[in-house]
């Protein structure tokens, strides 16, 4: 039997971010398990897209052969209804940790919150979906005290959600919110427009942010804008503005005219060299005028406006200075004044964005204990 302080964590998705984060949650369980007075986390159940490791009487998964066990197990995969039954039987209080950026998987959130599930996750899809859906989780969590934290949804395990949440709720008032939200897009132009020399190829650069685990699942969803939207989708509500979608508001795409419909995003990196052209088209154009070009986003508060694109900046400036795949996200605020509150680092990446999620389950154990 369980004791009360125990707690369970179920884990879906094991790619990039997934697999960085269960090596850290082998770490924080050995570490609880060394302190007497601190809860005992026990694995139960692992899943990707069409495997599944679990136990029907929730006794914990060893971490030692846990990538093999998972491509080994023949045992046959949950739908999301069968999961959330499964882990609101549970002897024990349980946190489900979605590492998928599945739309599924996040509409199932207030069914796994009511049923006293709490959530961690790195997933944009369920907090930048519909307005409602955004409603439902937190009315499914306050009705049922579970917990749902998501930190590493914006800025991988920068502190970008934490610090915007401490703004609000000690009643300063943020007027602006601006910056470089995507670890993708700063790589890409970083590599491809640097502030010295001559950068390489375009669509080279995008293969190789796939390759560092930058990049979505699909790197269409970075290239088109939509994770960025995502992001400031989620920004803008927390800082109380009621955006109803990341489509409700002006993003600016860099997909080819000529790619829209391709089918993968196999094939659409492989045609992708095609159009090099047109990406150094708008380089040139920056260079003529001495600057470089950037991805960047802003939520102007009080006027209400979301948008994201690429502008032009002084070599000088600090968003054209960024190195690797680092974010630099501003805060404007009443009490700051005229110089914002920034944080800047590494934004996307698999040790970076699981750290993100492991910190917030250590937040979670600590308020469920
Ligand atoms: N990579 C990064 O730097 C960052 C990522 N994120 C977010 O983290 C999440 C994971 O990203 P990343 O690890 O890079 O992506 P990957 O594509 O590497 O991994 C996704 C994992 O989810 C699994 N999966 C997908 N759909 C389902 C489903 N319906 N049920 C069960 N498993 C499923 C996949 O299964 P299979 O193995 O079978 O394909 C895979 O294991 C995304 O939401 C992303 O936006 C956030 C910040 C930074
Ligand atoms: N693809 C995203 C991953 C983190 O959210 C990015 O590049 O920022
Ligand atoms: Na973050």
């Amino acid at each position: 039997m369980p004791s009360p302080k125990d707690v369970y964590i179920a884990v879906i998705g094991a790619g990039g971010v997934g697999k960085c984060f269960l090596s850290q949650l082998e770490g924080l369980s050995k570490r609880l398990s060394a302190s007497p007075r601190s809860p005992k986390i026990s694995l139960i159940f692992v899943s990707r897209s069409k495997k599944v490791h679990y136990s029907q009487n929730y006794t914990a998964l060893s971490y030692g052969d846990l990538a093999t066990s998972l491509d080994k197990s023949s045992q046959e995969p949950l739908a999301l209804p069968k999961i959330i039954e499964f882990l609101a039987a549970a002897p024990a209080k349980v946190v489900l940790v979605d590492n998928t950026s599945s739309q599924d998987v996040a509409d199932s959130y207030p069914s796994f919150l009511s049923n006293g599930i709490s959530i961690v996750t790195p997933n944009k899809k369920a907090f930048s979906g519909s307005y409602k859906l955004w409603q439902d989780i937190f009315a499914s969590a306050a009705e049922s005290g579970a917990k749902v934290y998501h930190e590493s949804s914006v800025g991988a395990g920068l502190p970008v959600i934490s610090t915007l949440k401490d703004l609000v709720e000690t009643g300063d008032e943020v007027t602006k919110i601006e910056g470089v939200f995507s670890g993708t897009m700063s790589f890409l132009f970083n590599s491809f427009a640097p502030t010295e020399g001559s950068g390489g190829k375009w669509s080279a650069e995008v293969k190789k942010a796939k390759e560092l685990g930058y990049t979505e699942p699909d790197p269409r969803d970075d290239l088109n804008g939509l994770d960025v939207a995502r992001k400031l989708t989620i920004l803008a509500r927390l800082a109380g503005l009621q955006v109803e979608s990341p489509t409700s508001f002006p993003v600016q795409s860099l997909i080819p005219k000529e790619l829209e419909s391709v089918a993968s995003g196999d094939e659409f990196l492989q045609k992708l060299p095609e159009f090099d052209s047109q990406m150094e088209e708008t380089k040139v154009a920056a260079e003529k005028e001495g600057k470089v070009v950037r991805f960047v986003g802003s939520i102007d508060v009080a006027k209400k406006e979301v948008k994201v694109g690429l502008e032009k900046f002084d070599r000088s400036h600090p968003i054209a200075a960024l190195k690797g795949s680092d974010n630099i996200i501003s805060f404007y605020t009443k009490r700051y004044g005229a110089n914002p509150l920034i944080i800047q680092g590494a934004g996307a990446g698999g040790e970076v964005t699981a750290m993100g999620v492991t910190g917030d389950l250590i937040k979670v154990l600590e308020r469920l204990s």
